[in-house]
């Protein structure tokens, strides 16, 4: 194994390792696995990258390095030269935790200091101009993060909330290093004396040149972005051969679960919904036990073939009131017991084919399920690539970020599933 990856969430993690399997154009990527926690045992031999999915990002600081720390080690019982720590494109973090620990820890643990800090993202809106992140033409808190369930991001500039979360300062790599190229920014980051450095990208040249400058940084994190030209360097040094993601087809039954409530999910539902089977959790229901796993199943058991969606994505008015009145853990806790419990029912059932919307839902989900390692195949929309399990009865996935995926994502998601 060339590289590793540790993700603080699911959907992250198939993020980054379609980066790292399509590579540049022309180029090709890593022979890039998912794999859904740290792994017991060796990787097989042919992999190239492998990319662990942790489900850390919303857990205690302290636990999140911990595991994190697991993470590094078994990756450097692979072999691996270099480790990437990705985390979200909207920095998703609160003002404890966990980007700004968990960095800091791995930095310590690799000995290192200069390391790149950069959530950009240009193919999904995610820029880093200024040390602040904009997501399209807003900044972060006015772009509907300031509203996310569990980290609402009420702060633009990154430096100032990562120095939050650090006991370090925070060093930054302006635009116009980074547009010098490659050989400004290795000397700008080999010139810090901070641990974790933002660094302005903006565009996906910008990443590239940024991925040429830390080709042979033992650690870099970032969105998966950051990764752009990672697979690259390794190419060009000639130690993989480019082969990148695998040919996946799996037809067979069919369902769609969407607990994120983010602004893309809400407009995926909404078109979703207009032409086939949805069924709205109502989530007091599911608190109060009115609402079960068994209704969810029986509902999108007797429409498969039809496209069949259960969600809970509510507006930023409905999650705020349910949170008030039972607390924001009670309900993330009782909606991830939900969701786990439906997909653990529905692949018993026979579904072969399984879309998920969010990454504590697609966290929530893949836990419950036993899948052991995914090969990464080809990409639906920027971020979200098609994944299969191992297995005798393998499962196609889709694990999309709240954010990510054209509004039809949905009916396209399960057509390329199926290889078509
Ligand atoms: N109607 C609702 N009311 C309150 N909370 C909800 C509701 N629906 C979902 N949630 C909670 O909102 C959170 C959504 O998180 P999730 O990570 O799945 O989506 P996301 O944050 O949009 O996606 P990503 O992390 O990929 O950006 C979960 O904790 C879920 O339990
Ligand atoms: O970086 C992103 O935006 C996504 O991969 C993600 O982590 C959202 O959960």
């Amino acid at each position: 194994m060339l590289l590793g990856v540790i993700a603080d969430d699911f959907t992250g993690a198939s993020d980054i390792a379609n980066t790292l399997a399509k590579g540049l154009p022309g180029e090709g990527g890593l022979r890039t696995v998912q794999y859904l926690g740290i792994p017991h045992g060796k990787a097989e031999p042919d992999v190239e990258a492998g990319v662990i999915a942790l489900k850390s990002r919303s857990i205690e600081a302290a636990a999140a390095v911990e595991q994190s720390l697991a993470a590094l080690r078994w990756l450097l019982g692979q072999d691996c030269e270099q480790i990437v720590f990705k985390y979200c494109s909207t920095f998703d973090s609160t003002p404890q935790g966990n980007i700004g620990p968990v960095a800091e820890a791995l930095a310590r643990a690799l000995d290192v200091k200069g390391v790149v800090v950069c959530p950009a993202f240009p193919g999904a809106g995610r820029t880093v101009y200024q040390g602040h992140l904009f997501v399209k033409d807003r900044l972060l808190n006015e772009s509907g993060l300031q509203n996310h369930p569990l980290n609402p991001m009420t702060d633009a500039d990154i430096r100032r909330w990562l120095r939050l979360q650090t006991t370090g300062g925070v060093g930054h790599v302006d635009i116009a290093t980074v547009r010098e190229g490659p050989a400004s920014i290795k000397a700008a980051l080999r010139k810090q004396d901070n641990t974790l450095v933002i660094v302005d990208a903006i565009t996906d040249d910008d990443l590239v040149a940024i991925g040429r400058a830390v080709a042979s940084c033992r650690l870099v994190t970032g969105g998966s972005g950051i990764a752009i030209s990672l697979a690259a360097n390794f190419i060009g040094r000639g130690l993989a051969a480019g082969t990148g993601a695998a040919v996946i087809g799996m037809d067979g039954p069919e369902a769609i679960l969407a607990g994120s409530c983010s602004g893309a999910t809400r407009e995926q539902v909404d078109i979703h919904r207009k032409d086939h089977p949805a069924l709205a959790i109502d989530v007091a229901g599911v608190l109060d036990g009115s609402v079960t796993a068994a209704d969810l199943t029986s509902f999108l058991l007797a429409n498969r073939g039809r496209a069949p969606l259960v969600y809970s994505s509510g507006t930023p008015g409905e999650v705020q009131a349910v949170q008030a009145r039972f607390g924001r853990e009670t309900v993330a806790a009782a909606l991830d017991g939900l969701f786990a419990s439906t997909a653990r029912e529905l692949v018993k059932a026979g579904i072969r084919r399984l879309v998920v919307a969010g990454g504590e839902t697609s966290g929530a989900v893949v836990s419950a399920l036993d899948l052991g390692a995914l090969t990464i195949g080809a990409e639906i929309d920027p971020g979200v690539p098609v994944l299969l399990s191992g297995g005798d009865e393998p499962v196609a996935l889709a694990l999309k970020s709240g954010n990510f995926g054209a509004p039809d994502f949905f009916t396209k998601a399960l057509e390329r599933l199926a290889g078509r």
